[in-house]
């Protein structure tokens, strides 16, 4: 199945359920799946956490976006990490090799799932806030998705449900 068909992007903050919810995707679609994170973590030889600890946010988005300008048209399913938007390059590749889905949450929700987000190695600055943080992604998440999905008070199956159903095979 790999190589004929597109591939499906998922995009949005951290705790929108880009992760989990693209391997249900990616099961129901008969799809492979691909985490980048994990990608950059290997590509790297470190964990993501470590990458900001020790050189810093700008340093992730970087790497982010080398990893993911390397993703091939095949047909997966990628669960990117919530920074993968900072790419402009990277997100224009991702587009051109499949649609783009935004799984979209409230800020309050982001805060519940993700909680001590000084723990979770995020891609922001230091003295941003998490609202901050949020408004800004939120810009970037708008513009580069083809389908918006919100989240909110719905079942990880319910949404990966929703995506499938509106998504051409
Ligand atoms: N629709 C949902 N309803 C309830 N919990 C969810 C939902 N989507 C994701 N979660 C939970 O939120 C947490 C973060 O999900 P994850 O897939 O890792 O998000 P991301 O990859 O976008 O950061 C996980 O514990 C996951 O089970
Ligand atoms: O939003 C972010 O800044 C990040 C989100 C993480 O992925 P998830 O969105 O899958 O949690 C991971 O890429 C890294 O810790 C940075
Ligand atoms: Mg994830």
């Amino acid at each position: 199945m790999m190589g004929d068909r597109s591939n499906i992007i998922l995009i949005g903050m951290p705790g929108s359920g880009k992760s989990t919810i693209g391997v249900l995707l990616a099961k129901a679609a008969g799809m492979d799946f691909v985490d980048t994170d994990l990608l950059i973590q290997s590509d790297q030889g470190q964990t993501l956490q470590t990458i900001v600890d020790e050189r810093g946010y700008l340093a992730l988005r970087e790497v982010e976006e080398r990893v993911l300008c390397r993703i091939p048209r095949a047909g997966q399913v990628i669960a990117t990490g919530g920074s993968a938007v900072y790419g402009e390059t990277a997100m224009a590749h991702l587009k051109s090799t499949g649609p783009v889905v935004f799984l979209n949450i409230p800020l309050a929700t982001v805060r519940e799932r993700i909680g001590d987000y000084s723990l979770r190695g995020l891609s922001k600055r230091p003295d941003q806030s998490l609202e901050a943080l949020f408004d800004e992604r939120l810009a970037l998440y708008q513009r580069y998705a083809d389908l918006t999905v919100d989240g909110e008070g719905r079942t990880q199956e319910r949404i990966c449900d929703m995506i499938l159903a509106s998504i051409p095979n």
